[in-house]
């Protein structure tokens, strides 16, 4: 019988350690009914995809609270809120609770907000590009959310997993007190301290193995203390049991460090603003602003939401949210992002997003699903680790009884020595070598606006040899502004009313520059009768009784052919890097005009960096091809004009066949079938305002520098993750031989899993340094 299937995502609270999350996967996965399932150590979330029928919600959240862990669900579009929220709270998850503190705490958190935005404004003068980058960001965690490490860890010492250290460290001292005294309790009162820590990972150990992953660490860990005090090493199995807490709390800390990370950014965003209401200021929370609601924004405050200036004008820092140093001059009609900096001049704006749906909201949440979308070596070391700890299992077995067996080595040297291998056993720090490398490089490059959907893309997008960009709004800023208008058989102002009246219902960035020119000269555009686009060529229609046709050149001499003069009219204005759209009239050739689309600032550097990391880079444009070469001639790239859609689709598939790894750069628009053809297609805007969801990546804020940032952000990214499996099964195989040949023993080799950990995270962590500029 067949049944619908939802889809429902939850935040994971306690969901330090990675093994965790193939625990927790393996057991929800069992349930009958549940399709698919993924959980992200790294975002702390997990979601699941069931067949929605018996209560089975019900029961994956009473599953995995045997395990240990409690599930929060997280409603669609409502993730950040629910998640700041949680912030805020530290160890408290009562939702209405949180929301209470937020409101109480929030004339301090404005002040402490205000004063930072004056301290970045001073800060801004001397430093510049990263430095004050890093002194907001450092700001912004110590300032606003100093308090807290995420949901999950909150004060180490109040979590479950700090008391039980605390307690079972304690417990240690007082054996060492009694025994050292009293040296005839030493054996039972050693056994008695390493069970004040052991009986709670016992217990876990059982629930995993009845939940389908009989080699837990927890298991692991149980078989060798247990087996420890069989052959009389009590004390160290006592060590032992403690460093295994402390390790963990250890991962804890270094986990909850990658999630604050991201989180961070809504941080940003401040809590309160100042609400016009009937001509009177009112101070609100942030989180009320709905769209349409019109605020104030004083100097230097940060903005507490996105929205379009209403009055005033002013510098804005955006470079906690974008990573741009140089402050924005924004004035009426602009519009802001909130988290952003005003400089010296106040503003009104009225609110466009509601915070949950704000450029930050959206980002972070994007940042969040993308680390549950695994990458290609993460799912290999996921099933290479299933295989992992059964081996060593196998090991750890065969160096305990062989050698006593056929060489006659001692039976208690042996056995400790197998049981020293149990503990390499654990395959945290190999499990988090992926994600957190990828966790920590999602949120540095959504930094920059850098965004990737998932970490398979992160893993391709360094393998890219061969970079197509469109031209018109990803090359070129694609605001073209009209230039010259020449009258062939009409006068220019009639060239330009007529030109208009086609225009008046297109979207394509040609229309909008000859409207606004339209509008500049004060032009009456008549009516039109009827028009249509013809797809890549231009328009036609029928004004005052004229049929008309505006459009490329090629087009118009299919229709009525240009006379010598006309046509070297037309190509000198080409090779000064102009669009020339002509307009036939009744047959007849009346006139051009011509357009100029400024190329982004840093387009020719972009196009370089990208060249020498080694790409071959191509312009596809439906542009005329004169007008292209005169601008790839500035940007030195080649250059395929004429195009239309259906081209630069044929052409990436092309690129393909020759052995090229594709990636192919526009604005997602009209070249949406290219950038599916592409093995990564990356949109570009100009704005924040980009459709994420059409492409596997985005650069938001109009870089064709940060394309090439992409690339060097992927491909250091796989390096630290090789380094990080390098280092995790490194200190393995050591410790392996160490154990083997007796030089190391227990507490070794349960110190050398925590510091594998702990190194590999710290290692990932270096990738959240903010990304450079190319
Ligand atoms: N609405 C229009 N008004 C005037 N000319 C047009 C219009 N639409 C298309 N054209 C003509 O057709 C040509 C190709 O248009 P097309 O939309 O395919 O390219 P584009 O989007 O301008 O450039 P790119 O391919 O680089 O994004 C333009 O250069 C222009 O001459
Ligand atoms: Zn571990």
């Amino acid at each position: 019988m067949a049944s619908t299937i939802r889809e429902a995502r939850y935040r994971v609270e306690g969901m330090d350690c990675a093994s965790c999350a193939s625990k927790i996967d393996t057991a929800v996965r069992r349930l009958s009914g549940v399709e698919d399932v993924s959980v992200s150590v790294s975002a702390g979330t997990m979601s699941v995809k069931f067949a929605d029928e018996n209560d089975l919600a019900t029961s994956i959240v009473s599953r995995v609270g045997k395990l240990g862990y409690r599930l929060h669900p997280i409603q669609a579009g409502q993730a950040s809120e629910r998640k700041a929220a949680h912030v805020c709270s530290g160890h408290d998850h009562d939702h209405n609770h949180d929301h209470d503190h937020g409101d109480h705490s929030h004339d301090h958190d404005h002040d402490h907000d205000h004063d930072h935005g004056h301290r970045h404004d001073e800060h801004a003068h001397h430093h510049e590009g990263n430095a004050s980058q890093k002194g907001e960001t450092a700001a912004a965690a110590m300032g606003l959310h100093g308090h807290d490490h995420g949901p999950t860890s909150g004060p180490w010492w109040k979590s479950g997993k700090g008391k039980l250290t605390i307690a079972s460290g304690l417990a240690l001292i007082a054996a060492y007190a009694v025994g050292k005294t009293i040296p005839a309790t030493e054996p039972w009162i050693f056994t008695l301290a390493m069970l004040v820590g052991l009986l709670p990972i016992a217990r876990r150990a059982f629930v995993a193995a009845t939940m389908g992953t009989p080699f837990s660490i927890e298991m692991l860990m149980t078989i060798a203390a247990i087996g420890a005090v069989f052959i009389g090493a009590t004390e160290e199995a006592a060590m032992v049991v403690l460093l295994f807490l402390v390790g963990e709390l250890l991962e804890g800390v270094a986990a909850g460090k990658a999630r604050a990370s991201i989180q961070s950014l809504t941080a940003l965003v401040p809590k309160s603003a100042f609400v016009e209401r009937d001509g009177r200021l009112d101070e609100v929370p942030a989180e009320t602003l709905s769209g349409g609601a019109v605020i104030l924004v004083r100097p230097g405050d940060r903005i507490p939401a996105d929205g379009v200036i209403l009055s005033g004008e002013s510098a804005v820092d955006e470079a906690p949210v974008t990573g741009e140093s140089t402050p924005v001059r924004k004035e009426v009609d602009d519009t802001v992002v909130a988290g952003t900096v005003n400089g010296s001049g106040a503003l009104r704006v009225r609110v466009t997003a509601a915070a949950a749906d704000n450029t930050i909201a959206r980002i972070v949440r994007m940042v969040e699903e993308a680390q549950e979308s695994k990458a290609p070596t993460e799912r290999f070391i996921d099933r290479f680790s299933r295989y992992y700890t059964p081996g060593v299992v196998v090991v750890a077995a065969l160096v305990a009884v062989l050698p006593p067996l056929l060489s006659g080595g001692f039976w208690d040297e042996w056995i400790y020595k197998g049981l020293a291998i149990l503990l390499i056993g654990c395959p945290c720090a190999l499990v988090i070598s992926t994600p957190a490398a990828i966790a920590a490089s999602l949120s540095a490059g959504a930094r920059r606006g850098l965004l990737m959907k998932g970490g398979a893309v992160l893993e391709n997008v360094g393998k890219v040899t061969a970079a197509a960009f469109d031209k018109t709004g990803t090359l070129t800023e694609g605001k073209p502004k009209v230039t010259d208008i020449v009258g062939f058989g009409r006068s220019e102002a009639e060239v330009l009313r007529l030109a208009a009246a086609l225009e008046q219902g297109s979207s394509h960035p040609l229309a909008r520059a000859i409207l606004e020119r339209s509008t500049a000269d004060g032009v009456a555009i008549p009516n039109i009768a009827t028009v249509n686009a013809v797809g890549g060529k231009g328009l036609e229609g029928t004004v005052e009784g004229i049929a008309l046709f505006f459009g490329s050149p090629k087009a118009a001499a299919e229709r009525t052919p240009l006379t010598a003069d006309e046509k070297a009219r037309v190509a000198a204005l080409n090779d000064e890097g102009k669009t020339v759209s002509v307009l036939v009239a009744g047959g007849v050739i009346a006139g051009a005009i011509a357009m100029r689309d400024e190329p982004r600032p840093d387009a020719a550097a972009g196009v370089k960096a990208l060249t020498d990391a080694g790409l071959r880079v191509v312009m596809l444009t439906g542009d005329n091809r004169r007008t292209a070469e005169a601008i790839g001639r500035q940007f030195g790239m080649e250059v395929r004009a004429e195009l239309l859609p259906e081209d630069k689709q044929r052409i990436v598939r092309e690129l393909k066949a020759e052995g090229f790894n594709v990636a192919k750069i526009g604005d997602g628009i009209n070249d949406a079938p290219a950038l599916a053809a592409a093995d990564i297609g990356i949109a570009m805007g100009g704005g924040t305002d980009v459709a994420l969801e059409t492409a596997d990546a985005a650069v938001l804020h109009g870089r064709v520098g940060d394309v090439a940032a992409m690339i060097r952000l992927s491909r250091s990214t796989m390096r630290n993750i090789v380094q990080n499996i390098t280092i995790a099964l490194g200190l393995k195989a050591v410790f392996l031989v160490t154990t083997i040949i007796g030089v190391t023993g227990l507490w070794p080799a349960i110190l050398a899993d925590t510091g594998a950990t702990v190194l590999v995270t710290m290692n990932a962590l270096r990738l959240l340094r903010p990304v450079r500029a190319v």
